[in-house]
């Protein structure tokens, strides 16, 4: 069964069209990339998913639930983690911290028993303590731990900002342009981890970048937007011979 399912959504802003008519389905242990030029509507489908725009009309569910009579906060609670374009951190607190507070919606104790710090509130703490540690050892991100993320490199934000969305234990994780603004050594090491997420932590991931290097190296299948529109659906090798694909996106030059 798919986890996730996105039939015919249309979405549309005073007259321009963002998503036209766009169906796909996300397996249990799948990548796909969404690929497309600008203004395409991949970050709009995101949006989408992550219950921030509520299209005009299609049907999305996520582990068999309606995801559009959800709102954002409850969307993330169900397990689908976003990490953003633009580094979206607390800039001035530490790695661990930040990873913390990925956590936040795990915790079930009460005001009380956080101020006396017993039980339950202790007991959680501590686990998600214990977990956010890992991850770290994942990300290799030991060496920052204790730093303030401002200090750090941007393609070192950029993981730890995967860090913290799989601080938040997700069913589904949406990357939204990952290796954006990163040079060769750090897109290596992003891609790296990406793939770790999918075949080590069996974590399904959307993925949305302009690399197509890195798009045609990790994804399982790949979905290729055109004005709103899906082009094309299929692995990496049948998309870059898809003559609509090499028509609409790359120009003639795949
Ligand atoms: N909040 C909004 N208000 C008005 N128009 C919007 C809004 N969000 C997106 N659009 C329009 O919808 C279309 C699709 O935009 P979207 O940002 O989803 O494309 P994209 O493929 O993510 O582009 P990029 O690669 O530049 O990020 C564009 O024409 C855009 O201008």
């Amino acid at each position: 069964m798919a986890l996730l399912t996105f039939e015919d959504v249309h979405l549309s802003f005073a007259g321009v069209v963002a998503v036209d008519g766009v169906s796909f389905e996300v397996g249990q242990a799948e990548l796909l990339a969404i690929i497309g030029p600008n203004g395409a509507g991949k970050t709009s489908i995101f949006n989408v998913l992550s219950g921030v725009y509520r299209p005009d009309r299609g049907r999305v569910t996520f582990l068999g639930e309606d995801l559009l009579a959800r709102r954002p906060y409850e969307i993330a609670a169900m397990g689908l983690a976003r990490t953003f374009q633009n580094v979206e951190l607390f800039h001035n607190l530490t790695v661990l911290d930040n990873l913390m507070l990925g956590r936040h919606h795990h915790f079930r104790y009460g005001a009380p028993a956080a101020l006396l710090w017993y039980g339950r509130a202790r007991r959680e703490e501590l686990a998600a303590r214990a977990r956010v540690e890992e991850i770290i050892d994942f990300l290799e991100l030991e060496a920052w731990r204790r730093h303030p993320v401002r200090l750090l490199p941007y393609g070192i934000q950029k993981r730890v900002e995967l860090g913290r969305a799989l601080a938040m234990e997700p069913r589904l994780l949406l990357l939204d342009e990952p290796v954006a603004g990163m040079n060769v050594e750090e897109t290596e090491d992003m891609a790296r981890f990406v793939m770790d997420v999918r075949d080590e932590l069996s974590v399904p991931v959307v993925l949305v970048d302009h690399d197509m290097g890195l798009v045609m190296d990790l994804a399982d299948r790949v979905l290729v937007l055109d004005f709103g529109r899906a082009v094309a659906l299929g692995s990496p090798a049948e998309v870059q011979r898809d003559p609509k694909v090499i028509e609409a996106y790359l120009g003639g030059t795949a």
